[in-house]
């Protein structure tokens, strides 16, 4: 996409530079071209001197501290809750979309903000809160988007420059994706009213003009370029940005680099164990991985899966179920992955994720293999034990991960 996207525009800026002979120029009109203002803030003085001390800072510029006070007064911060759908299946926070509170999903592992919107048919729409245009909102002319997940579900439309608030945080323009169509898996989930993606815009899918992020929109407005996740089983949540929480975890962060040439949270992990105390067995690199909220499940190499079941009484492959199954009266042990040095537990009772039918007979893993996924995927079975501050305020992105 992005190739045939480069050339497109390379095709269009070369005949756009070829100038044309006057003589040539015949008939002329004068004609206009909307420059519809998209992903801004709210500007600030302020902030904008502040970050002119902070880039001379090396050779000795101090901002004064009335500065300083008036750059912090007017950053942003906020904390959204992060509401589980039965089963932890996802997170839905409350969104003002151009004066509409929506339900989303926020998702690290994609970069659109698309919405249900008014757009779609009245059957499509049944039982979801819709985004309406508002008056204030600008249609972006042309443009597009169509998104599909890992699971084979989707969705497309077209895209509005509207007022976005996040737990408090103002997006004065950000480009919202109205939903024309949705995927079945949308349409029967009546808590979902869209995603919210907070992976990296280089993979945001709107076309002819990529956009970006809400946090990407909002990060040089917030006290501190970040994000963080406090997921939790069974119970509310939070995101909040532009400030780190202390409270909310326990013992020290370990930071990791991020690779985000893939446009997701991507980091190594380390070794692994099944098992607490000294009962655990350690086991050779989990290697790439990627830390996504929109994911259910915990994707581990197949090899790490088959070491986690073989402690685990009764349990099989299931092809009908697609994965790992078990007794549900069988107890999973923990499972510790060493990441950045650190060894960082998930709760044996969360790797029971839930029975497979009524019967209460069987139930579904909360590891599953990551066949024909090529990485590892940190979904909200291992989020949900875990504080995780995605930090992009030191120049290059970096993961931060605690145990809650
Ligand atoms: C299925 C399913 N999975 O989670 C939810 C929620 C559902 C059900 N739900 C009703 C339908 C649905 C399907 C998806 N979502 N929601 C969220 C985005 N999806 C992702 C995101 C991502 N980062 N990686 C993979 N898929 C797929």
């Amino acid at each position: 996409m992005h190739f045939i996207y480069a050339s497109t525009a390379l095709l269009a800026s070369a005949t756009l530079s070829i100038a044309a002979p006057a003589a040539d120029v015949v008939g002329r009109k004068t004609f206009q071209v909307a420059q519809v203002a998209h992903g801004t803030v709210r500007k600030n003085g302020p902030i904008q001197m502040l970050k002119t001390y902070e880039k001379y800072a090396k050779v000795g510029a101090q901002a004064p501290p009335s500065v300083v006070s008036a750059a912090r007064a007017a950053s942003q911060s906020g904390s959204v809750a992060a509401n589980p759908e039965e089963n932890d299946q996802a997170y839905l926070c409350p969104v003002n979309v151009g004066g509409t509170t929506l339900n989303l999903d926020f998702d690290t592992g994609s970069a659109d903000l698309w919405v249900f919107s008014s757009l779609m048919t009245k059957s499509e729409q049944a039982g979801h809160s819709i985004y309406k245009p508002s008056s204030s909102a600008k249609e972006l002319q042309g443009a597009s988007w169509n998104i599909s997940y890992g699971d084979g579900s989707g969705a497309s439309g077209t895209v509005y420059a509207d007022k976005v608030v996040v737990g408090g945080v103002t997006a004065t323009s950000q480009a919202v994706e109205a939903a024309t169509s949705v995927s079945a898996q949308f349409t029967q989930d009546q808590d979902n009213d869209g995603l919210l993606g907070l992976a990296f815009s280089s993979i945001n899918t709107v076309q002819p003009e990529q956009q970006t992020t809400f946090f990407d929109t909002v990060k040089s407005s917030l006290a501190k370029k970040l994000f963080t996740v406090d997921l939790k089983a069974g119970e509310a949540g939070t995101y909040d940005f532009g400030y780190i929480d202390s409270s909310k975890y326990t013992g020290s962060l370990v930071y990791v680099p991020v690779d985000d040439s893939q446009g997701f949270w991507g980091f190594t992990a380390g070794g692994y164990s099944v098992g607490s105390g000294n009962s655990s067995t350690s086991s050779g690199n989990i290697g790439s991985a990627i830390a996504d909220t929109g994911t259910t499940l915990l994707y581990l190499p197949t090899s790490v899966a088959s070491a986690y079941y073989k402690k685990v009484s009764g349990a099989k492959i299931d092809n009908q179920q697609g994965g790992y199954v078990f007794p549900c009266s069988s107890k999973t042990p923990d499972f510790n992955v060493n990441i950045g040095g650190k060894t960082l537990t998930v709760p044996g009772k969360y790797i029971n994720y839930a029975p497979v039918d009524q019967s209460g007979q069987q139930c579904f893993g909360g590891i599953q293999p990551n066949t024909g996924i090529g990485f590892t995927i940190f979904g909200d079975i291992f989020l949900k034990a875990m504080f995780v501050v995605f930090d992009e305020s030191t120049g290059s992105p970096r993961l931060g991960f605690a145990e809650q």
